[in-house]
């Protein structure tokens, strides 16, 4: 198979392994399950696939993968495995011990708040964030104003699935959205 066909291969398993619920969490919002893609070793391992592929060819250096609560841990510390990197956790407020920075943001279906460690992040690291989905930006705007607080640097971020009409991208500019699927 060529690279072209096999990158389309890859990403159609992906793409076939996310399921849709109309009306969830609330009347209105379709709600995009990642879940499938985790129950299918293939489609799991054709998005790690996929992710690595793309920060291989597109970073010279990085240094650490930060992941979002709570699906950003379920592709996270797969993809540094691959890259041979450490993995940190950004969570919902109130469930990491030590001294912690937090953030308020808005949802797409409400308010968070998210936090990080003080001491997980060295300043000047350079970190790329991933999750499982870019709807508003609110929580990657969160999460790059929380290493930024830790003088972290920044070079992108990573999602499995971008809804296009909340325009999140726009919200996290210039940071550059790579992101495998789109609605
Ligand atoms: O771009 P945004 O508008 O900020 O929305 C995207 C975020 O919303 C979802 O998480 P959610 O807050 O539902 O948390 P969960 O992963 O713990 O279910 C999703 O997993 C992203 O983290
Ligand atoms: N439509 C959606 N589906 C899944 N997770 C989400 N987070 C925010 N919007 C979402």
């Amino acid at each position: 198979m060529s690279e072209t066909n096999l990158f389309e291969s890859k990403l159609e398993l992906v793409r076939s392994h996310i399921r849709s619920f109309p009306d969830f969490p609330k009347k209105g919002i379709v709600f995009r399950d990642v879940c499938p893609i985790l129950k299918n070793p293939a489609a799991l391992a054709a998005l790690t696939d996929l992710f690595e592929e793309h920060v291989r060819t597109s970073y010279q250096q990085v240094d650490l993968i930060v992941g979002l609560d709570a699906r950003g841990f379920l592709f996270g510390p797969l993809l540094a495995q691959r890259l041979g990197l450490g993995f940190v956790l950004i969570r919902k407020k109130g469930k990491l011990p030590g001294s912690t920075t937090s953030v308020t943001f808005d949802l797409e279906y409400g308010q968070a708040e998210v936090e990080i460690q003080d001491d997980v992040v060295d300043p000047g690291q350079k970190v790329l964030i991933i999750d499982d989905l870019l709807a508003t930006g609110g929580t990657l705007c969160a999460a790059w104003e929380l290493l930024k607080q830790q003088q972290a640097e920044v070079l992108g971020c990573l999602v499995v699935i971008e809804l296009l009409d909340l325009q999140g991208k726009n919200k996290v500019k210039p940071l550059p959205v790579f992101s495998l699927t789109h609605y």
